[in-house]
């Protein structure tokens, strides 16, 4: 289409609906294995289009290996993409539905590139685990990240947030589809290999509105609600989604 939102040229941009049925299944793909030391989580800071929780990047402490990545990647950070209202939210959809929300951990390629910024801009610079949220119990893992959230209401603002392990947001179920993709927002790089679990996690009600109780604006601004930051739905083009499950 020809929206701002697929830059010219693009041909492997993310979001896109993964087809059950269409996705093939790899034998070759390995589990994903998934190491996260809580005392390199650092803050938790509204960025004006989500709140992101960031990871000191420096060593080796939490890392993913395996599965379609051919080498470890770092974790950087993560953030959720999420609805005015539980019909949709999620960035990725699964036959065409959509989840209330969707986790995304961002993880940078320190085996190749020198710096995050400079993996950014490589093909198989980025792996981005991403989790659907589905409404349902109560989550004792994310309530943490709820409590701190009003801290963080508007726009540029941060908190010190440690100890914080988010491999608790993660499914333990091991299946997963994978397909090479983009960047979600601005800058759009088609440098992610997008590990999307199958099984979502379940929150409840009053942590999905809390999202909701977030800004996309700085204190001071009129109040814009952070709600319905997901970017809408790319073409699959050339490309073919692997699943880990047959
Ligand atoms: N929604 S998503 O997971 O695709 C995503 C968008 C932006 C990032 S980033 O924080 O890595 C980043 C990367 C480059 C510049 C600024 C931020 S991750
Ligand atoms: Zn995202």
């Amino acid at each position: 289409s020809s929206s701002p939102l697929t830059i010219p040229g693009g041909t492997r941009q993310s979001p896109i609906n993964i087809q059950w049925r269409d996705s093939v299944y790899d034998p070759f793909l390995k589990p994903l294995k998934i190491s996260y030391d809580p005392t390199t989580c650092l803050h938790i800071w509204n960025n004006g289009y989500s709140f992101l929780v960031e990871f000191d990047d420096s060593t080796d402490k939490s890392i993913i290996v395996g599965g379609p990545l051919e080498n470890q990647y770092r974790l950087k950070q993560f953030h959720f993409h999420w609805g005015a209202i539980n019909d949709w939210g999620s960035e990725h959809t699964v036959d065409s539905k959509f989840y209330p929300a969707e986790l995304h951990l961002v993880h940078w390629n320190a085996v190749d590139y020198p710096s995050f910024e400079d993996a950014v801009m490589e093909g198989n610079g980025l792996a981005v685990i991403g989790v659907f949220l589905k409404l349902g119990a109560r989550h004792e893992g994310l309530q943490t990240l709820v409590d701190a959230l009003p801290a963080v209401r508007h726009k540029d603002t941060v908190i010190e947030f440690d100890e914080f392990d988010p491999s608790c947001l993660i499914p333990s179920c091991p299946d997963y589809w994978t397909y090479a993709g983009s960047l979600t927002t601005p800058p759009l790089t088609e440098s992610v290999t997008w590990i999307i679990k199958k099984k979502p996690i379940e929150v409840d009600e009053d942590q999905l509105e809390a999202f909701r109780t977030l800004l996309f604006t700085s204190d001071g601004e009129e109040e814009r609600r952070m709600v319905d930051n997901f970017r809408p739905l790319q073409p699959l083009m050339n490309r073919t989604v692997r699943s880990s499950f047959q």
